[in-house]
């Protein structure tokens, strides 16, 4: 089993389920049980507000929001420009992100892949070896998160490991320690004729795993670009008490204008958390060009801080103390259905 999280929705058609048919689930998942059964019958007379089960929405359940490290904390996201110069595109982060650190910034994101052109053709030339030690890159960010005393979420760089390549964003502490490797689980292959191709499986190989992290400033979830099309994963991050989630992303002249902000809005609002995106400046000369349109949301789906295509660093607040208020407010967490659908989060499912 690959899939992290399946939405088990569950209807009357289960009932065509035999027991044997249903080996797929674990025993207290499999919807053929006959409790399942007698909880899922909409006409059952005992079903009230009360019998929603919204703790079964989730498998296994949620875990309550753990108090954070801090309640309020600025962070700083540094849309940068990429050049095809990878040494003057570490020192332009590393300036940009002693900037934002000057501004009062404890956590600071980078885009998706600022060390490189975003093409199949760069990403093996621009590859480092993280596992290795062979990583400038990320030697630069944790080099400047130690002496800075701040949290980085390392946007993405090529990441080559045991002869493949990855879309890979790196998340280091305040010591300096790397906390967090994820890398891009959902591959972006869009083929949109006359507007724009890019098959991102044609050189690198998606991730395997979510990637969640306790860091000083808070819990966080963290995908990358199109990662953030697949509200599973960022259901998953806020089941596991995801305070904020982090998206370097890239998306492009086509899809950025209807979806970008569209799509962070919807992961925040939906599960009631800040999220937090940083793409590259805008370069109209280069293959791909980014949207830009770095952004912060809050847990209301608020637009808190964004900015144009240009280069920009923004700061902007995070108050985590409304995370608790606006779920107070809006109960959805305590509404879920649980008789009627199921997130299942294999990973956490499969290491209990
Ligand atoms: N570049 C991406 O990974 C995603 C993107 O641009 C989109 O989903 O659109």
């Amino acid at each position: 089993m690959k899939a992290s999280a399946l939405l088990n929705l569950k209807s009357f058609t289960l009932s065509r389920h035999s027991p044997t048919s249903n080996s797929f689930f674990p025993p207290f998942l499999c919807p053929s049980h006959p409790r399942h059964r007698r909880i899922h019958h909409s006409r059952n007379p005992i079903m009230s507000a009360t019998s929603v089960n919204s703790e079964r929405a989730r498998a296994p359940p949620a875990i309550p929001l753990p108090p954070p490290p801090l309640s309020n904390f600025k962070i700083g996201l540094c849309q940068l420009s990429v050049s095809p110069d990878k040494d003057s595109n570490i020192a332009h982060a590393r300036t940009a992100i002693q900037d934002a650190a000057s501004k009062g910034a404890q956590l600071v994101l980078l885009p998706e892949i600022w060390n490189s052109p975003y093409s199949n053709d760069s990403f093996p030339v621009y590859a480092e070896d993280i596992d290795a030690g062979a990583s400038p890159s990320t030697a630069m960010l944790s080099e400047l998160s130690r002496l800075l005393k701040i949290t980085i979420v390392g946007g993405s760089i090529p990441e080559r490991s045991g002869g493949l390549l990855y879309n890979t964003c790196c998340v280091f502490g305040t010591d300096g320690n790397l906390l967090a490797k994820h890398r891009k689980i959902h591959l972006f292959d869009i083929d949109i004729p006359g507007k724009i191709t890019f098959i991102e499986s044609k050189t690198l190989t998606a991730g395997e795993t979510p990637t969640i992290v306790d860091t000083e400033v808070g819990r966080i979830g963290i995908g990358i670009c199109y990662d953030i099309r697949f509200p599973e994963l960022a259901m998953i991050y806020a089941a596991r008490g995801a305070h904020l989630l982090c998206y370097p992303g890239a998306f492009n002249m086509t899809t950025g204008p209807l979806h970008w902000e569209l799509l962070q809005r919807a992961r925040a609002t939906d599960n009631q958390l800040y999220v937090a995106t940083c793409s590259p400046a805008r370069d109209t000369g280069s293959g791909y060009v980014a949207w830009g349109h770095s952004t912060l949301v809050g847990p209301f789906g608020e637009v808190l801080a964004t900015t144009e295509h240009e280069e920009a660093i923004i700061i902007a607040e995070i108050d985590y103390s409304i995370l608790e208020q606006r779920r107070t407010n809006l109960p959805v967490t305590k509404q879920r259905r649980g008789d009627l659908y199921q997130l299942v989060d294999f990973q956490r499912l499969n290491s209990q």
